[in-house]
């Protein structure tokens, strides 16, 4: 036997790679099994050009445990090492490999995709010490190396029967888990279910006397030969269908898919399936799985595909993506680039050609593809530039347009008179239903945009579009929406207005969050007598905030919901009530206003001294005061509605106004609700 010392500086790397790759550690298995492959391969490429006359034989890879040992044994009847190799690839090259690899990241904590380049000494992360026995094809003595990750070894003859390699793991105390069968098995499935030589763990199994026996077939865990390493010629939408239901068991069938074959510029094999994507764009990330040469690497592929393109599913093999280096890095590696850039390209041309071929399946699956493509159009500019001409806008009536055919469409009616085009879309139909019947009688088309990130597309697409606006179908009142040069006819004078102003303020909502400014416009007759309208910008603003825009936008968030209420100057329930109203009851109802205004000032400040203090702790003076303040406040807004209240039908009709547009918004709820349709039956009773 003999000894020697691992040509490696530190003391004792083990340790350190056991630490350094801690939540890793279950790589190791992945690591040996491509090893065997990798040497099985060698072996059929050997016998292929005849250097090596030996019979094949039986070339199954056999992963075992055994518990009472502590021992897991990975066998190969590959190459096989003879000791001077055993001395230059395990000692040196797979050691400098360990050296090199903790010098590189010995003081950056980055995440590396897979760890390859990991390979043999990955073991010692889950072993006491390692054993090698390996027979050299060539005719040399079977040998074995024995080693407990100090730096020092031992190597020794021994005898093999046949060709190849054993590694046999002694297993540490604090990695046991890795004895349980169940363990080995879900990490076989998981790092080599398609790797390209067959791999054995245990036998079959048979229901025999009401316990499951051995039986003499091996177990094997993979397939060799997964559909994206054929031909697209050879397979059939079947076989696609197959291969997904192997990869996501759960899942719902896709809607179509795309093969990917590359040999040159780079080498990209893979099939990557469209899900249906109606909603939650994060559930559905990271399904692609991505192999390095049929040997899985990891399921987030972040940084090497388009954000977009991480709610496809499916299977990505590349062994040209470099896998031991962080993902920053990966992000401006040209050859990551360039795969990154043809399967985007490739992904848009495949929705292109469905567009072009089958525009009516096209729109029945766009339901599903709408939130995938404005997530692509979003964040990738190459992307949008293919998908301006496949994306659709669709209407309120269920009609499908591109964007170009949109434009035609609304140009003759929805340009307003600078010229810009104006684009007015609903994101909740039912909702917003007398908005869109009034947006119709206007011959306006509305869209429907109510998806996840809509509030965002539509951001995107004004600044896009040429010449474009978007506005909500509720943002305004509908003459509004788009601005023509029309002379409009007023029949109340701006005193007049001036008079009727405080009357609806009196009446609007109070005690919420939310603020409402009320003005007049000269609308038709016919149109609703008030209408309750939510600024576009702001209210857009709201939404990004609330999707997630990120930056400034949480100053949006955060303020409160600001409405116009809108009094159409030229209803003749407006016109009736404003020769209803007499200037003193206006001049009343200032009057009030300002003394609410003096007392709620008092007991704001009142309530400032008082501060965050326990109960216990105010002082009983100020505790009066703050009741007597109260008292007041409530004694003058009770002065003023008896005092509107007696000002009879016209304040009722007011109310009821303001009620009618906030119901027809969906915006009266609850106990306002209720008195609304109390009052509403009185009215009609009467
Ligand atoms: N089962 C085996 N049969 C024959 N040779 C082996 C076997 N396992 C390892 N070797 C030899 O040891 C060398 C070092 O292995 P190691 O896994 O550390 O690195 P690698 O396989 O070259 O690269 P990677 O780090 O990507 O796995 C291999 O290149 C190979 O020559």
């Amino acid at each position: 036997m003999q000894k020697g010392k691992i040509g490696v500086s530190t003391e004792n790397i083990f340790p350190i790679i056991k630490k350094f790759l801690y939540s890793d550690h279950e790589i190791f298995l992945r690591e040996l099994v491509s090893n065997a492959v990798d040497a099985t391969q060698k072996l059929k490429t050997l016998v292929g050009t005849g250097e090596c006359k030996q019979e094949l034989g039986d070339l199954t890879i056999r992963v075992s445990v055994d518990k009472e040992k502590k021992t897991i044994t990975v066998s190969d009847a590959g190459v096989g090492m003879t000791q001077d190799e055993v001395e230059k690839y395990i000692n040196q090259i797979a050691f400098s490999g360990a050296e090199e690899f903790l010098d590189k990241f010995k003081d950056q904590s980055v995440q590396i995709i897979g760890h390859f380049g990991m390979g043999f000494y990955s073991s010692f992360m889950v072993s006491s010490s390692v054993e090698v026995v390996t027979k050299s094809w060539k005719d040399a003595p079977a040998v074995r190396w024995e080693c407990d990750g100090s730096p020092e070894y031992t190597i020794e003859d021994t005898t093999r029967e046949r060709r190849g390699t054993d590694i046999i793991l002694h297993v540490a105390d604090d990695s046991e888990e890795f004895l349980e069968e169940s363990r080995i098995s879900a990490l076989l499935n998981k790092y080599c279910k398609f790797m390209p030589i067959e791999i054995a763990f245990g036998k079959k199994k048979e229901w025999k006397d009401s316990k499951y026996e051995d039986t003499d077939e091996d177990n094997i865990i993979n397939q060799t030969n997964p559909i994206w390493t054929k031909k697209p010629a050879e397979l059939k939408d079947e076989d696609y269908a197959e291969f997904y239901r192997t990869l996501y068991p759960m899942a719902d069938e896709p809607m179509f898919h795309i093969h990917l074959n590359v040999d040159y510029p780079f080498n990209l094999t893979g099939i990557l399936y469209f899900p249906k994507i109606s909603n939650n764009i994060d559930l559905q990330k990271n399904k692609i799985q991505l192999y390095c040469n049929q040997v899985f690497v990891t399921d987030s592929v972040e940084g090497i595909v388009p954000e977009f393109l991480t709610l496809l599913h499916g299977v990505i093999d590349s062994p040209d993506i470099p896998l031991n280096v962080s993902r920053s890095y990966l992000q401006s590696d040209a050859n990551v680039k360039k795969i990154s850039n043809h399967i985007t390209k490739k992904v848009a041309d495949r929705l292109s050609t469905l567009f072009k071929n089958e525009r009516e399946t096209y729109e029945q699956k766009w339901a599903d593809l709408k939130l995938f493509v404005e997530y692509g159009m979003l964040t990738d500019e190459k992307f949008y530039d293919s998908a301006a001409k496949f994306a659709m806008f669709k209407d309120v009536d269920g009609k499908h347009y591109t964007f170009e055919e949109y434009k035609d469409a609304i140009k003759e009616e929805q340009t307003d008179k600078d010229g810009k085009l104006v684009y007015i879309y609903s994101n909740d139909p039912e909702a917003q239903y007398s908005f869109i019947q009034a947006a119709k009688a206007h011959q306006y088309n509305v869209m429907v945009m109510d998806g996840q990130l809509d509030s965002h597309f539509v951001q995107m697409l004004e600044g896009k579009l040429e010449n474009a606006q978007f506005v909500r179908v509720d943002s305004d009142v509908m003459d509004n929406l788009v601005r023509k040069d029309k002379k409009k006819e007023w029949k109340i004078t701006p005193d007049e207005q001036e008079n009727l102003k405080p009357v609806f303020e009196a009446n609007t909502p109070e005690g919420g969050e939310a603020m409402y400014h009320v003005s007049f416009e000269a609308l038709s007759e016919t149109a609703a007598p008030v209408v309750i309208t939510q600024n576009e910008f702001m209210r857009r603003m709201k939404d990004m905030s609330q999707m997630g825009g990120g930056g400034g936008m949480n100053f949006y968030g955060k303020m409160p919901d600001s409405y116009n209420v809108v009094v159409n100057a030229n209803h003749p329930l407006v016109t009736e009530i404003k020769d209803d109203l007499n200037t003193e009851l206006k001049d009343k109802i200032t009057e009030y206003k300002a003394k609410l205004k003096a007392e709620e000032d008092v007991l704001a400040d009142l309530n400032k001294q008082k501060g965050d203090k326990k109960d216990e702790d105010v002082p009983a003076e100020l505790k009066t005061r703050i009741e007597e303040v109260e008292g007041k406040v409530e004694a003058i807004r009770k002065e003023e509605s008896d005092m509107l209240g007696s000002w009879g039908k016209s304040h009722k009709i007011v109310h009821q106004l303001i009620d009618l547009a906030l119901l027809s918004n969906n915006m009266l709820k609850g106990e306002a609700l209720n008195s609304f349709l109390k009052r509403s039956l009185e009215m009609i009773s009467r």
